[in-house]
Order: C-alpha cells, then sequence, then structure tokens
C-alpha cells in the first residue's frame, strides 16, 4: 500500500503540539524532540486510514458485516487481549524488545498485537470515531493532566499532583 501523511502517523511529527494548548497560553504542549523512543521511526509508514480501509475491504469480501457489531468487535478485541497477556504469563518481568522471549514468541506477539489493533480500528469504524483525532486529543488531555514539572520521574496518579 502507498504511504500517506495524514494524522495516522504522528511518530513523524516531531515537537508536535497535540493540545492546542499553545493558543490557550497554558503551555501544556507535548514535545517530542527529548523522547529517544521516537528519534528514529519504529513504525512503518503506513497511516491508520490505510489499515482501516484495508480492513472494511476484507470483512465486505466476506459478508462479514452483519456480524461485526460494536459490541461483538469489542468482546472479540477484549480476547485478543486476552491471548497478547496469555504469552507473558507466569514468565516474570520482561526487558524492552522482549531479549528473554524466542524469536517464535516475539512473532507471536507481534501477531496478537495486531489482532487488537485490527479490532480497535474496527470498532471505531463501528462506533464513528476518528481514531487518530481522538488519539491526538487523548494525549494533549494527558499532557494537560500530567504537566512535566510536576510529572516529572514519578509515576503518580494525576489526582496526587491536585
Ligand atoms: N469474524 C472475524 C474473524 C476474524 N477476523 C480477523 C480479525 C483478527 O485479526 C483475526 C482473528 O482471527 P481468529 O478469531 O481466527 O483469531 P486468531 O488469529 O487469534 O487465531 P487463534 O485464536 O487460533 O490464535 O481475524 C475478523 O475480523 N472477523
Amino acid at each position: 500500500m502507498s504511504a500517506n501523511n495524514d494524522s495516522g502517523d504522528i511518530s513523524r511529527h516531531k515537537n508536535t503540539n497535540l493540545s492546542g494548548a499553545d493558543q490557550a497560553g497554558d503551555g501544556a504542549t507535548v514535545s517530542t524532540s527529548a523522547d529517544s523512543h521516537v528519534e528514529k521511526p519504529l513504525f512503518s509508514n503506513m497511516s491508520f486510514e490505510e489499515l482501516r480501509q484495508a480492513n472494511e475491504q476484507f470483512i465486505k469480501e466476506r459478508n462479514w458485516h452483519q456480524f461485526h457489531s460494536p459490541r461483538n468487535v469489542l468482546f472479540a478485541m477484549v480476547g485478543e487481549v486476552g491471548e497478547l497477556a496469555e504469552i507473558f504469563q507466569w514468565k516474570g518481568e520482561v526487558s524492552e524488545g522482549l531479549p528473554e522471549l524466542s524469536p517464535a514468541e516475539r512473532e507471536h506477539v507481534g501477531q496478537e498485537v495486531s489482532d487488537i489493533l485490527i479490532y480497535l480500528l474496527d470498532f471505531a469504524t463501528r462506533c464513528k470515531i476518528d481514531l487518530p483525532a481522538a488519539v491526538v486529543r487523548k494525549m494533549a488531555a494527558n499532557a494537560k493532566k500530567y504537566p512535566v514539572d510536576k510529572a516529572y520521574g514519578k509515576a503518580n496518579k494525576y489526582t496526587d499532583y491536585q
């Protein structure tokens, strides 16, 4: 699939102001430039909308829209979350990059997390939610709830700062 540059891929937009908060003057801007996790893209250059449309085609070709009510898709997604958790159960803590897992297990993680995302895109579609836009709004809200000066290096719930 060809790639476009819509709001589904925010990883390339360094220093993106996700909150619109500068306009409000409250300084709750999400800046990603100092975060080593987003310096180099990890994800392939494919938009949420492209993935969503490909999945819509998959469902349509099988005449499955009749089964994909919001509730059914939600339950399917929760089931896949359980399958992902199953890979990690009884293993103890695992490190970033999952070096403790075998290559087959890491591949399995990728499959299960894909199932979750596919159902999430499907769920958002069934609910008529513009998912990337909702995510950007939520990240802006998170930045306001967890201002850097109060939350830096702390894992407290935001209510602890109020
Ligand atoms: N009615 C369905 C059935 C499947 N899928 C798609 C979405 C998921 O990406 C994947 C889920 O397929 P399975 O239910 O076969 O689940 P798994 O792929 O996890 O297989 P298994 O349960 O054997 O691990 O297929 C779908 O959209 N709608």
